[in-house]
């Protein structure tokens, strides 16, 4: 049935009136869009970008961030009143924004506009002494995830990108990209917001000290349990809402380094519940998922190789937020509108030299 209409796509895909394989990307796009819907003629409707926004205890002790624990607070206030990046690239590609506060170490109760709340707690604990979370929050912080996901969905929406916000969240992605590849932190380890070479040092020695600790080498086919140790809230979120979006067969899009961490655990956690939810001859999320662009974030390009996939972007922007993946929405309105309304060849009367035999 599936690999029926992918065939019945490709041949569409071939039949307009372009060389073969002339839109390149876009027509690899079209054709995984398609196979997401299970249909041949793929609509997007509502399109999201959802950040999740979360603060980290090991970001207290300035040792692996450059700017303190407070701007993560201060930055979602900046999302609520619509000055950030992402709010204006939201704005550029009508995008509906939604900001999740998933955990960060403020109260924005007289702020509530536009904020859904689902803490699970005021900032992890610091993982260099103790674990980021417990269990028990790590699995309420996923079910936030697939809960608001699916409420998104049930208003509508079926695609969706998502950002995150939370000062020290490199850190915590390098940890969980070292522990589930099976490779050393310094393989991911980069400069995040904006560290300089001493700082750089730091951050490593720092993570190499946490992954032994938690003797991360041994949890990386257990995804709940190593969230619980060097996670984060917001990460943790988005991993749930990733499962969801898999799920509901929402067509989603990746940001940069620490979005990318999140749909790792996601996968972990995909294969470890053993979901039959994918497409036919899919078997990773990273099948289902549209890599939207290479953070300049050191370990990003690594990862990406070793997922297998490459973006579609490279804009050497290391941001986070979703920017990424909001820049990349029109290039997917793009793949869906080519399908949907490129003449074929038939259609608008022009010879296909493919099919013309020769001397004719
Ligand atoms: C003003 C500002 C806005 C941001 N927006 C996203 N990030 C990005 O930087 C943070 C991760 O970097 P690190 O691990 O080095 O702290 C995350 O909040 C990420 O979203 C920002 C960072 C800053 C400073
Ligand atoms: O790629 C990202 O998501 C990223 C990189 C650096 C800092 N914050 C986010």
């Amino acid at each position: 049935m599936s690999s029926n209409l992918q065939q019945q796509l490709q041949q569409i895909i071939d039949n307009k009136t372009k060389p073969r394989g002339a839109l390149g990307r876009l027509e690899e796009l079209a054709l995984q869009i398609g196979l997401i819907q299970q249909t041949t003629r793929p609509v997007i409707q509502q399109p999201h970008i959802v950040v999740f926004a979360g603060d980290h205890g090991i970001a207290k002790t300035g040792l692996v961030n450059a700017y303190p624990q407070e701007v993560t607070a201060q930055m979602v206030l900046n999302f609520i009143h619509g000055g950030a990046a992402i709010n204006v690239f939201c704005r550029q590609h009508q995008l509906t924004l939604r900001v999740v506060d998933a955990g960060v170490n403020f109260d924005f109760t007289s702020n509530p506009t536009n904020l859904i709340t689902a803490k699970v707690g005021y900032g992890t604990k610091n993982y260099l002494t103790e674990p980021a979370m417990s269990v028990y929050d790590a699995i309420q912080a996923i079910d936030k995830g697939r809960n608001i996901v699916n409420q998104i969905a049930a208003a509508g929406c079926n695609c969706i990108g998502f950002g995150e916000m939370g000062i020290g969240n490199t850190s915590a992605a390098t940890l969980i990209m070292s522990a589930i590849t099976g490779l050393p932190v310094t393989e991911f380890t980069g400069r995040g917001a904006g560290l300089n070479n001493e700082q750089l040092e730091t951050k490593i020695n720092t993570l190499q000290q946490v992954f032994e600790k938690h003797a991360l080498n041994t949890l990386g086919e257990q995804p709940i349990e190593l969230l619980s140790r060097v996670g984060g809230f917001e990460i943790a979120m988005m991993a749930g809402a990733y499962l969801e979006a898999v799920k509901l067969k929402m067509i989603v899009l990746v940001d940069g380094f620490i979005a990318t961490a999140a749909l790792m655990i996601a996968n972990a956690i995909y294969i470890a519940e053993k979901h039959r939810t994918l497409v036919s001859g899919w078997t990773t999320l990273t099948d289902h998922c549209i890599f939207a662009h290479t953070s300049q974030e050191a370990g990003h390009e690594k990862i990406l190789k070793h997922l297998g996939v490459s973006p579609l972007l490279s804009l050497s922007m290391r941001l986070g937020e979703g920017t990424g993946a909001a820049l990349a929405m029109p290039m997917i309105q793009s793949a869906v509108n080519f399908l949907n309304e490129m003449a074929s060849f038939e259609s608008a009367g022009v010879s296909n030299a493919e099919h013309q035999t020769p001397n004719a």
